[in-house]
């Protein structure tokens, strides 16, 4: 019997993506469909190349077409991404999806959860930017080891000057940072704030980027409302500890972008801190500041809770080390981001919907 390139797509339309609630086929991510014999390829094209549903969906792939077109098909499939934008995303043409990461409270670790998301994003094989606007204390040239680093500019063919983001670890970096004097104790104030944020987006060039993360400044305020009213954005990740004084600070930033005028979907909930595990006991958690507060906030505003991630000594000096703990896939706390970083990318996908992709 020779196999058609319908019958496997017919076999196809039978898995169905489910968080875009859609079968494969139907969403176009079916690509490059070949058949040589019992010899079927294709290449499935997620949304993006940190999708936690990589190996099911192929699984599912091969079961469908081995199931309703031949049980002794080889069947090879490829994957691949392109990662998708929110419908609405007409400036800034080249960065796909902004993502605010956000607190109620400062100290939380807004800045660590920033950076090792971006890290652990570009691991997967995102296109990925980061920016620092916390104009209280920029933590990111600590964080990448890059405090006396100054970026560069250059001149574009129209005579506009652009910031040349500065690159390490393959993430694309621009910190309020850069441009301070580090002895200087507030050095953004007001206007001056919201138009140096604006010229970090706006004259800088990033080129081409899957996912810009935004490290906001704690609790809601002047930036917030510049960024958020200025640029499209994807989605905002919340970061809590589970004290009760950051959970009720948390509920406050989670509102602040639920208000009309601001509106900014909501990725999920984070919650940083959550318990600490001692090196000698690998298995004891104890969740010495209490316990489920992040997933009841997520639960309570109707929000995906993304994930916990411990209080490991290891994090700090990782981020004083001026290289994220992201960067060492040795360590289980990269496993931890990964899966966040997993998470968060599906809530853009899950957002962006199925029109960006057909
Ligand atoms: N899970 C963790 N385990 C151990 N230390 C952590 C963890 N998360 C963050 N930290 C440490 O806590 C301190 C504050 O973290 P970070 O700067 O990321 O917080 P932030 O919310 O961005 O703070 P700010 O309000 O100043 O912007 C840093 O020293 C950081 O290394």
């Amino acid at each position: 019997m020779i196999i058609s390139n319908e019958q496997v797509l017919a076999a196809l339309r039978n898995v169905e993506d489910p968080d875009l609630k859609r079968d494969l086929v139907t969403l176009n991510m079916i690509k490059d469909l070949k058949i040589e014999d019992k010899n079927i390829s294709f290449t499935l094209e997620l949304t993006t190349p940190a999708c936690p549903m990589k190996d099911m969906l192929k699984n599912a792939c091969t079961n469908a077409v081995k199931h309703f077109v031949d049980a002794e098909a080889n069947v090879l499939i490829n994957i691949t991404s392109r990662v998708t934008k929110p419908v609405d995303s007409s400036q800034l043409d080249n960065i796909k999806n902004i993502i605010l990461v956000s607190s109620g409270k400062g100290g939380v670790g807004k800045s660590t959860v920033a950076s090792n998301l971006a890290i652990a994003l570009a691991a997967d094989g995102a296109k990925v930017g980061l920016i620092d606007a916390d104009i209280y204390g920029p933590s990111v040239p600590t964080m990448f080891g890059l405090i006396d680093a100054k970026p560069n500019a250059r001149e574009t063919a129209a005579g506009k000057t652009l910031i040349l983001p500065i690159e390490k670890y393959g993430i694309k970096l621009l910190s309020l940072g850069f441009f301070a004097d580090p002895n200087q104790p507030v050095p953004w104030r007001g206007p001056m704030a919201s138009n140096a944020i604006k010229q970090l987006f706006n004259d800088a060039d990033w080129g081409e980027l899957d996912y810009l993360i935004v490290d906001l400044p704690p609790g809601t305020g002047d930036i917030h409302i510049t960024i958020t009213q200025s640029f499209p954005i994807a989605g905002a990740v919340i970061v809590t500890t589970p004290q009760q004084v950051a959970l009720a600070d948390t509920r406050k930033g989670l509102q602040m972008f639920r208000m009309p005028g601001i509106n900014i979907p909501i990725l999920g909930v984070i919650e940083n801190m959550a318990y600490f595990t001692p090196a000698e006991l690998p298995d004891n958690r104890y969740y010495i500041f209490g316990r489920n507060g992040g997933r009841a906030l997520a639960s309570g505003f109707e929000v995906p809770f993304l994930g916990e991630i411990p209080i490991v000594q290891s994090i700090t000096e990782a981020g004083d080390k001026g290289a994220p703990i992201a960067l060492n896939l040795e360590s289980p706390l990269a496993a931890v981001f990964s899966e966040i970083a997993g998470r968060v990318a599906q809530q853009v996908s899950i957002n962006n919907g199925v029109t960006a992709n057909s």
